[in-house]
């Protein structure tokens, strides 16, 4: 497909053959509200179901599904309370709101308007002489101002009770890992998926699919002890990467790296193990499920373009009509977000971590008298002596110093170590407690759907006439196999068509069913939603006392081969698998001229 028409071409095709469409039509629509028909919600659905195999069954990982609202505490500890933002401008004459960095982008060289502060946005957007996209007034002089993105709503009658619709699936998994922690029997490393829908009040959806206002996620939250656990590379090292880090980003040449997974966490290109092994495993998961690996790329988040929790940052990105969409993106969490809840909620966010062997320690353990702190301390003592303790078991070493330095409340307090009344006792530890980290990789179900959608779309030439279709992957293909009789007025061939689709169906196949029409008109109607097999039963099989045949289809080259009815299912199941190559069954069987 020609540059610019790829995006127009597919939500065409997606709207006429029931994969997706703007909802509430009949009540002139609303921007960044999808329904997938039929075809998209069995193409999204099977994309679930593949991720979920690979990342929470093949990964041994645990798989939660927790509610879609939470109320507001769990977001004023997560940080999307206050910095869950966007940067909007309001056009003056026609009222309509624009991200005020993707104008910037669009309308310039600039890839990380993001990074901007609002005044550098405004100014720039002045510099750059920019119009609104929907009445063309000049937007020069207009204020930038952020926006936070979080739909919220009342939980329970009156206004009491604010929550939120989750703008990620992760925070589901943190705020429950105390329960989930136990489940994993207190063992680090584990990892928890969660495949489910977000919410963000997007200034501008767009794209279709791509920047919805309410779409899916695919998550996982990998926790780890930093010091202690460490991935096996061994199966990942070798996978060949496109990577764009963001040194290239901002150097003048910029150029992309290709490179293996092993190599770039060798050279650091990739600074941490984990975040190279999800990079890993996620590439041939793409290309297992049908991306092409021509038209994408790993780039890294540069600083300023981090989100509030992430301490490094790379995005799978897809490349569709020129324009490079994140598909997924890599987060190194640190211990952000199960501290804030350890701080913010009432639970244990720790996990014990027992030692090798058991250490002899020297601890400060602070005597709670008060009156031993001296008079100096007034009203606070009390504090002061629970601050002592904490800090006590936290940080012992602390106590070596002349003075601590203790946070009351925002307050800070220094307390001579001479007058905090400690002592030091010998004690035998068998462990220690940690805040895991968190290692995420976050899927975008809808910009897969797309982006496959997108990579499969192809036209040719089939008689003399225009056919487009799509090479969707067996796995993924809404539609596993067509079932035809070749005509629909022989008794014979569409009762054993009607059979075959039943016992294909039994065997897990979605079907499609088809006798109207010339085959030919048959055949292109599954070519265009991607069913990469059709399988006709003709007056040519029926003949003679030997098995009954058939003729399978394979979509993207035309071909056709006649198998036993027998050995159909078998066949079938193989192909879809990939497991069987079209080409065996053509050379196990006897191929047809098309
Ligand atoms: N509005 C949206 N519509 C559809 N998918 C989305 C949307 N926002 C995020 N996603 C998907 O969720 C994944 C993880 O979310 P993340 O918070 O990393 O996105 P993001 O960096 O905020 O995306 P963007 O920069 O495009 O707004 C993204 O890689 C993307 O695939």
């Amino acid at each position: 497909m020609s540059e610019g028409n790829e995006a127009a071409a597919l939500v065409e095709l997606a709207k006429r053959r029931g994969f997706f469409f703007g909802s509430s039509g009949a009540y002139g629509g609303v921007g960044g509200f999808y329904t997938y028909g039929p075809q998209g919600a069995a193409l999204k659905s099977n994309v679930e179901e593949a991720w979920r195999d690979r990342f929470a069954v093949q990964e041994g990982n645990l798989e939660i599904e927790a509610p879609t609202i939470m109320p507001e505490p769990v977001f004023e500890a997560s940080g999307h309370l206050d910095g869950f933002d966007d940067m909007l401008v309001e056009c003056a004459e026609c009222s309509e709101s624009h991200r005020a960095d993707h104008l910037i982008e669009d309308n310039s060289d600039l890839e990380d308007a993001e990074t901007l502060s609002l005044e550098e946005a405004a100014e720039k957007i002045a510099e750059l002489d920019l119009v609104c996209p929907n009445c063309g007034a000049e937007l020069a002089g207009q204020s930038v101002e952020s926006f936070n993105l979080m739909f919220s709503t009342n939980i329970g009658p009156g206004s009491s009770s604010p929550g939120y619709l989750r703008p990620e699936t992760a925070q589901g998994i943190f705020v429950e890992f105390p329960r989930i922690k136990e489940y994993a029997r207190n063992q680090l490393p584990f990892g928890v998926t969660q495949i489910g829908r977000a919410y963000r009040n997007e200034i501008s959806p767009r794209k279709s699919i791509v920047r919805t206002r309410e779409f899916t996620q695919a998550e996982l939250e990998h926790f780890i002890d930093p010091e202690r656990d460490e991935p096996d590379l061994s199966g990942v090292e070798d996978v060949e990467v496109l990577l764009y880090p963001a040194t290239e980003q901002q150097a003048d040449d910029g150029d992309y790296v290709e490179t293996t997974i092993g190599e770039a966490v060798e050279d650091g290109i990739i600074g941490n193990a984990w975040l190279g092994y999800f990079l890993g495993i996620t590439q041939e998961w793409y290309e297992n499920i049908g991306v092409d690996m021509d038209r994408f790329r790993f780039r890294q988040h540069l600083a300023g373009e981090r989100a509030h929790y992430s301490a490094d940052c790379w995005d799978a990105e897809s490349e569709v009509d020129g324009d490079w969409i994140e598909i997924a993106g890599f987060s190194y969490r640190s211990d952000y977000d199960l501290s804030k809840h350890g701080e913010y909620g009432d639970d244990d966010f720790t996990v014990f971590q027992q030692y090798d062997e058991p250490k002899t320690v020297e601890r400060a353990v602070v005597d709670p008298d008060m009156a031993t702190l001296g008079p100096e301390f007034g009203a606070q003592a009390a504090d002061v002596a629970e601050a002592l303790e904490t800090l006590a078991e936290r940080d012992p070493d602390a106590f070596d110093a002349d003075e601590v330095t203790l946070d009351l409340d925002g307050e800070e307090v220094t307390v001579d170590t001479d007058v905090a009344n400690f002592s030091v006792e010998t004690q035998t530890e068998a462990g220690e407690h940690i805040t895991p980290h968190v290692v995420e990789p976050s899927f975008g179900v809808d910009r897969t759907v797309y982006t496959l959608l997108a990579h499969a779309y192809e036209t040719d030439e089939v008689d003399g006439e225009e056919r487009s279709f799509l090479s969707l992957s067996p796995t993924v293909a809404p539609t596993n196999v067509g079932v035809f009789p070749l005509v629909s007025n022989v008794d014979e061939l569409v009762d054993l068509a009607d059979d075959i689709a039943e016992k294909l169906r039994a065997a897990g196949f979605a079907v499609a069913y088809d006798d109207s029409g010339s085959i030919g008109r048959r055949y292109r109607r599954q070519d265009e939603v991607g069913t990469p097999f059709c399988v006709t039963v003709d007056r040519d099989g029926m003949e003679g006392d030997g098995p009954n045949t058939v003729t399978i289809r394979e979509r993207d080259s035309g071909r056709q081969v006649r198998v036993a009815v027998s050995d159909l299912v078998d066949t079938l199941v193989g192909l879809r698998a990939g497991t069987v190559s079209f080409d065996a069954v053509v050379e196990d069987n006897e191929a047809v001229e098309a």
